[in-house]
């Protein structure tokens, strides 16, 4: 076990070290943005006035006061994400709970979100990655009216919660709690669903069998229940301290998820200057809970999609990431944790076999989890080791459950999945890239076939319907990265890929894109950096080229003879950046895609003035090789 600390305090040690200069101004910041008093004392009295007009009377006789601290609701309510639906009962439960508690509640704003399962393979998906960075900016301007001594964020999918993560963390003097809605209630199972999906992709199911799938699987309010980016944002939210403890993944519309929103208006308050446990979001979010999100994304197989938004919620709180973090922990932390695409359970299982409680105390038990950290619960993470409860209508906190409910689901770390947590980042020719190999079966892991390069998806699913992939190749897909066409997922291609490689041919993927948090069985080589539109090397493999995936390595290449391959020209389709997409708004996110970073840095359109290009540099080269031999004699 000292060990595997000792990992973790190195990687944190390096964290630290590199963030020196913008973590130091950034604290500095929030230390100056720090109020002892009702942040709304500062504003003129017609400012105020502006502030309070539209509150009801009782609301307003204490905004005026200036006695209560008061509390903003930032909220991604609408009906289209099935996760988010339930939020639009949560500010009159906010509202009333913290009048109970000595302190008002105003809507504050609301941030848009998309649901990347509506958008998925259409021109909307272009906009996904982008809107993270929108919502951080709706963000702000919500708390931008400095009314309030604390926040409430409320929110739950793909790049919502990293948006509103981002934006309060450029708010970082106030105290803030992230308020989940929780799972839908199971359905039909994930595996199933994919199957129909397969059989659809092969002509042997029609659009009504594959329609009535689809809406037994999703079928109500809640997050959708496979483990993809919605669900990693909640168990990051657990393991950095940001939600109560044990309120990931409870169902919406029980009273126990009621109390638990209730109860996050409560706290929150009594985390304000005012109520004297004085706790800035700014302060939560240090080295540690960062490293503490990495660690949980990793042993419980979480979404790719963190490899990027994790480094850029990093960055908003002047803290510098790199892929080097994720695969050095990688390396030392177990997979404890199946549930689709890594498994057929989902979170629902995972939650009533002991859940985020069970695998916390495990991770902290093992030493690799940062106990010594602050969080909206108090000092220390060890409070992240119970679940909540009702105990006849009053909310209190129990243990985990000693041993786990479903050893095909949650395991102990002695008895681990795997030994490693199975996320690589791949090095060669190619250029870098990561690949999630806990959803790949060991006979996948390494792929050596010849390209066929697509500049679409739609592409490759028109040569899969004409028969043309019957046979072992590598699909390789440039041209999908942010600055390309915003990093759209490229999930539409699972069903396809996965019957070819049901059909006993060697399959993979090689992209600058991204896939989706619940892809997982074709072995994808994903977020490759420097992307192809920016003289990336994926442009220059041509058809027929033999590739090599190996994820045991961690080795990408394009197996051609150096010369040739130094002289060839980069090829880039006539319209780069996918074509301008009528009547979808594309356009409208020209400015994003023209000043984003690249993958390993978070793909960040915005705060990208800060001083904080981190790249893998060669000192870190040699530390991590270090590192890794270290380990090996581990
Ligand atoms: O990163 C993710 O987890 C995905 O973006 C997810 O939020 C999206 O909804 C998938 O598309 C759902 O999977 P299906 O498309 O297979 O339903
Ligand atoms: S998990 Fe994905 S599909 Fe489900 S509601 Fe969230 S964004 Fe939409």
């Amino acid at each position: 076990m000292a060990q595997l600390n000792q990992v973790l305090q190195n990687v944190t040690e390096r964290i630290v070290q590199r963030s020196t200069h913008t973590r130091t101004r950034y604290l500095r910041d929030i230390e100056e943005a720090a109020a002892r008093e009702p942040v709304r004392k500062a504003l003129a009295c017609a400012n105020l006035a502006h502030g309070f007009a539209a509150a009801p009377q009782p609301d307003k006789d204490e905004l005026k006061s200036l006695r209560w601290p008061n509390i903003a609701i930032v909220s991604a309510y609408n009906d289209m994400l099935s996760a988010h639906q339930p939020l639009g009962d949560y500010p009159a439960i906010i509202k009333a709970a913290a009048r109970e508690a000595g302190a008002t509640a105003q809507f504050a704003g609301g941030v848009p979100a998309m649901c990347d399962g509506v958008t998925q393979g259409r021109a909307g998906m272009e906009l996904s990655l982008f809107s993270r960075d929108v919502i951080a900016m709706s963000t702000a301007i919500a708390l931008s009216h400095d009314m309030f001594d604390a926040a409430l964020c409320l929110g739950v999918c793909d790049k919502i919660v990293p948006g509103l993560l981002i934006g309060a963390l450029r708010f970082g003097h106030l105290p803030v709690v992230f308020v989940p809605a929780g799972p839908m209630p199971s359905g039909l199972p994930n595996r199933m669903k994919a199957r129909v999906r397969q059989l659809f992709a092969e002509g042997k199911a029609g659009r009504d069998e594959l329609l009535q799938a689809e809406s037994e699987s999703y079928h109500g309010p809640g997050t959708c229940t496979f483990y993809g980016t919605a669900n990693s944002n909640q168990l990051l939210m657990e393991l950095m301290g940001l939600h109560l403890p044990g309120s990931a993944f409870v169902n919406p519309g029980t009273p126990l998820r009621d109390a638990l929103t209730a109860e996050a208006a409560r706290r929150v308050a009594g985390l304000t200057s005012l109520g004297g446990s004085y706790t800035p979001i700014g302060h939560v979010i240090d080295e540690r809970a960062i490293v503490n999100g990495i660690v949980g994304l990793l042993a419980s197989g979480g979404s790719t999609n963190h490899t990027i938004h994790l480094v850029a919620v990093a960055r908003a709180a002047g803290i510098l990431i790199n892929w080097d973090d994720f695969e050095d922990l990688a390396g030392v932390v177990p997979l404890l944790m199946r549930v689709y695409p890594n498994g057929s359970a989902d979170v629902n299982h995972f939650h009533a076999a002991g859940g985020m409680a069970f695998l916390t105390r495990e991770l902290l038990d093992a030493g690799l989890l940062h106990e010594d950290v602050v969080t909206v619960a108090g000092q220390g993470l060890r409070a992240y080791t119970q679940e909540p409860w009702l105990d006849e209508g009053r909310l209190r906190w129990r243990q985990a459950p000693d041993r786990t409910g479903d050893a095909e689901v949650l395991r102990p770390l002695a008895d681990p999945f795997d030994r490693e947590s199975g996320l690589r980042v791949m090095v060669g020719n190619l250029g870098r890239a990561v690949i999630k190999t806990s959803a790949v079966k060991p006979e996948h892991r390494v792929v050596e076939a010849p390209a066929k390069v697509f500049y679409s998806q739609q592409a490759l699913l028109e040569a899969f319907q004409a028969g043309e992939l019957e046979q072992d190749f590598v699909a390789v897909l440039p041209c999908q990265g942010p600055r390309a066409c915003g990093m759209p997922e490229l999930h539409k291609l699972t069903p396809a890929l996965g019957v070819l490689q049901d059909r006993g041919f060697k399959v993979a993927l090689v992209t600058d894109g991204r896939m989706s948090g619940a892809s997982g069985k074709v072995p994808a080589a994903i977020h490759v950096t420097p992307e192809a539109v920016v003289g990336g090397e994926l442009a220059r493999v041509r058809d027929g080229d033999l590739i090599r995936l190996d994820s045991i390595e961690g080795r990408l290449e394009a197996l051609v003879e150096a010369r040739e391959w130094t002289q060839r020209r980069h090829v880039l389709p006539q319209d780069p950046d996918g074509g301008a997409m009528r009547g979808t708004g594309r356009e409208l996110f020209d400015t994003f895609r023209n000043n984003t970073s690249g993958a390993e840095e978070g793909a960040m359109s915005i705060l990208t003035g800060l001083d904080n290009r981190a790249e893998p540099d060669a000192d870190l080269a040699i530390e991590r090789e270090a590192t890794r031999e270290k380990d090996t004699q581990l």
